[in-house]
């Protein structure tokens, strides 16, 4: 696998991605065992409530007041100035991503990435400056474990925040670049659940490799055992300190390069090694509809659930969907743990590429099938959105079962309210 084309910059990223898990990962164990060490607001009627509590209620609201940044949250803090802290680990990751590219791989460099930094440099964000100066060189230290170079000493605020403005590409049809969202499901990080770190690099309007780090995704498939509506703060962020949450990997895959891989994250004191721990992964060889699983996001704002209902009663599938945040959806198609995924946003919702590049190509490599709705290859070669996108997304594990739903949106499209 290391030999051929996109061998260099594959080995590249698989590393930066590991070091972006563990960043994150050192983040989320801050917000729980801040939760957890008595860093507690107190509510107007005295009932104690943790960070994590207030970040999970505050993201819940805005999702639900339909992305109103005004609303507040039982503890008066405004969901406004919320989110601008909780993008801390999506920049600290974006520049450390930037900083590790740029130094391995200097070529022409073009990123497309989800983060600017304009709420960074604001007059009031001095602390989350500092915090996130500070946690990207806390990682950077940690880059001979990942088989990468740290720079000589700490990095400054400028060179941090330049790193940060470098991702600023707009993509498009021709060239190479690559694509980055720093973490895939914020709302699944804050709430010590599902997240992904996803990293691709796309040449001339294609997806030409694609990392995507699953900081909380066990090897194996026990997720599928969680129950799907699991959602005490406490008992939930508290999972992932224990040893089967702190598992964790990373999948990756080249374009025509022989399949999908799978690493797992390294914890302690180990050094990662490339690439002996990797496994190849494969998609799930399940046909029948009525013994597949679909997979779609938790929220009901990001995609429609009584439609991807609909048809997967048409088809005849008949578990329970598996709801998960973030492109870990993906990687579960990819690795066999479920057969289809489905998304449908609402009406005028544009998907990013960042969105969805690193996990087509895992789960292609892997055996798969994914298109937009109307059975057409994702065309990333239209800038940041899916732009020519028809009505959404449909990953599934082989071509049965994907002409399938296919057939079955072409069937009820019509008398949806979508
Ligand atoms: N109204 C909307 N409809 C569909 N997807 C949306 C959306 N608003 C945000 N998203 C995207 O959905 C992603 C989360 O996916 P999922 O719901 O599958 O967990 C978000 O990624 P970020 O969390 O990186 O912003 C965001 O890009
Ligand atoms: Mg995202």
């Amino acid at each position: 696998m290391e030999e051929g084309k996109y061998a260099k910059e594959l080995d590249v990223a698989v590393r930066v991605v590991h070091m972006a898990c563990s960043l994150c990962q050192r983040v989320q164990q801050k917000l729980v065992s801040s939760s957890d060490d008595g860093h507690v607001k107190s509510k107007d009627d005295d009932s104690p409530v943790t960070v994590a509590g207030v970040c999970i209620e505050l993201v819940s609201i805005w999702y639900k007041s339909g992305r109103d940044l005004s609303s507040s949250c039982s503890t008066g803090v405004r969901v406004g100035n919320f989110l601008d802290v909780i993008d801390w680990p999506d920049w600290s990751v974006q520049a450390t991503v930037s900083l590790m590219l740029s130094e391995t791989l200097v070529e022409n460099l073009s990123i497309v990435a989800e983060e600017d930094v304009q709420t960074l440099t604001k007059a009031d964000s001095e602390g989350l400056l500092a915090a996130v100066v500070n946690t990207v060189n806390e990682c950077l230290a940690e880059a001979p474990k990942f088989g990468l170079q740290s720079p000589p000493g700490a990095l400054g605020t400028s060179q941090i925040l330049e790193a940060i403005s470098r991702c600023s590409s707009n993509g498009g049809p021709a060239g190479r670049y690559w694509v980055l969202d720093p973490v895939d499901g914020t709302l699944g990080f804050v709430r010590g659940d599902q997240y992904a770190v996803a990293l691709a690099l796309i040449e001339d309007g294609k997806v030409v490799l694609g990392v995507l780090g699953c900081p909380n995704y066990p090897l194996k498939k026990e997720l599928l055992n969680y129950p799907q509506n699991y959602n005490q703060t406490k008992s939930k962020t508290s999972l992932s300190t224990t040893a089967t949450w702190e598992k964790g990997c990373v999948m990756y895959a080249r374009r025509d390069g022989g399949g999908a891989w799978m690493q797992p994250l390294i914890h302690g004191d180990r050094m990662l090694e490339w690439p002996n721990s990797a496994t190849q992964i494969w998609v799930s060889p399940i046909v029948d509809p009525a013994l597949a699983t679909v997979c779609e996001p938790v929220e009901r704002a990001n995609s429609n659930h009584s439609f991807t209902s609909g048809l997967a009663e048409t088809v005849g599938l008949r578990t329970q969907p598996m709801r998960v945040h973030s492109m870990v959806k993906y990687a579960a198609i990819a690795r066999g743990d479920a057969e289809i995924f489905m998304k449908f946003a609402r009406a005028g919702y544009k998907e990013k590429i960042w969105d969805h590049a690193a996990g087509v190509i895992i789960i292609e490599e892997a055996g798969g099938v994914v298109t937009d709705a109307g059975g057409r290859p994702l065309d990333f070669s239209r800038g940041v959105f899916l732009e020519n996108l028809d009505r959404g997304i449909i990953a599934c594990s082989n071509a049965i079962l994907h002409e399938k739903i296919v057939d079955a949106v072409y069937a009820s499209w019509d008398s949806s309210n979508l």
